[in-house]
């Protein structure tokens, strides 16, 4: 563990590399650069949090490795794949709870982009129970989302999500919306499912504190337009009170506010 030291790269081939990345948007007839020079991999099975100044490019980024937005410079690439169009390879978690089909029940949820996806009625039921036994959510199996809890709804995202057996799970804040104790426990959820399942995930989030309990490693952004500040280990922190939890919410704290800029969880001193 080396919570306050650049991060060094884990042992054989990245899942994900993105290489001088350079993304931008149209506004009125004219091209306005988001990400400006951004690099980093993804090694399979860990979790890469994005954190950095609001509008820094967290979304863009991910929206761009998701296969939504095309890069106007550099290269991302997946397996060594750089064909992006989106596909169920790249499950995307958003934060909001209307992500869900309303008018399918928690099951269903899970079946229908399993058969869209090319899986038989009966792999379909099966995939879905075991991934909503994975998340907790077997006795919620035929309600409908809006008989759900904002948590419970996030957990069937990413239960969805996972039973698509993606290359990797995007994740763009998907516990955002949630009340504190909510959100801390499916923090806790998430890790240990993906760690016992060897899920890969790429997260944006706004907070420090999620970045070191979720992450294995962080990937700082600077202000728009953006390049990479610092790539931060934060591996096998698991414990909020210890000296090493706090060292890296210090050292992450320290490399967002050079900028000036306030996290959103700053009790943790
Ligand atoms: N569809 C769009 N069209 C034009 N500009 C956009 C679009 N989406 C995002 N932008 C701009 O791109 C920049 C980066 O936005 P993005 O949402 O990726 O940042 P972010 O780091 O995720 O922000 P936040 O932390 O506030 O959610 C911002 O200046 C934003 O206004």
């Amino acid at each position: 563990m080396k919570a306050d030291t650049t991060a060094e790269r884990p042992a054989g081939e990245p899942l994900l590399t993105v290489e001088s990345a350079r993304v931008g948007y149209q506004t009125d007839g004219r091209f306005q650069t988001a990400v400006q020079d951004v690099s980093f991999d993804i090694y399979p099975g860990e979790n890469i949090m994005l954190l950095g100044p609001s509008g820094c490019g967290k979304s863009t980024l991910l929206k761009t490795i998701a296969g939504f937005i095309e890069p106007s410079g550099g290269t991302v690439r997946i397996s060594g794949r750089t064909d992006l169009a989106p596909g169920p390879d790249r499950a995307v978690v958003f934060q909001e709870f209307d992500q869900l089909f309303p008018w399918h029940t928690v099951e269903g949820n899970l079946t229908y982009p399993l058969r869209v996806n090319g899986s038989s009625r009966q792999e379909a039921k099966r995939l879905a129970g075991e991934y909503l036994e994975l998340m907790g959510l077997v006795h919620a199996a035929g309600r409908y989302p809006h008989q759900l809890s904002g948590g419970m709804k996030q957990r069937v995202a990413i239960a969805r999500a996972m039973a698509l057996r993606p290359l990797m799970l995007l994740m763009d804040e998907p516990f955002g919306a949630l009340d504190a104790q909510t959100r801390s426990r499916l923090q806790r959820e998430l890790k240990d499912v993906a760690a016992r399942n060897d899920v890969t995930i790429l997260f944006v989030t706004h907070s420090i504190q999620e970045a070191v309990f979720v992450g294995h490693r962080v990937v700082v952004l600077t202000p728009p337009p953006s390049t990479v500040r610092e790539v931060v280990d934060v591996s096998g922190l698991d414990d909020p009170t210890s000296p090493e939890f706090v060292a890296a919410l210090r050292r992450l704290r320290s490399l967002l506010t050079e900028d000036g800029e306030e996290p959103d969880d700053m009790a943790f001193e």
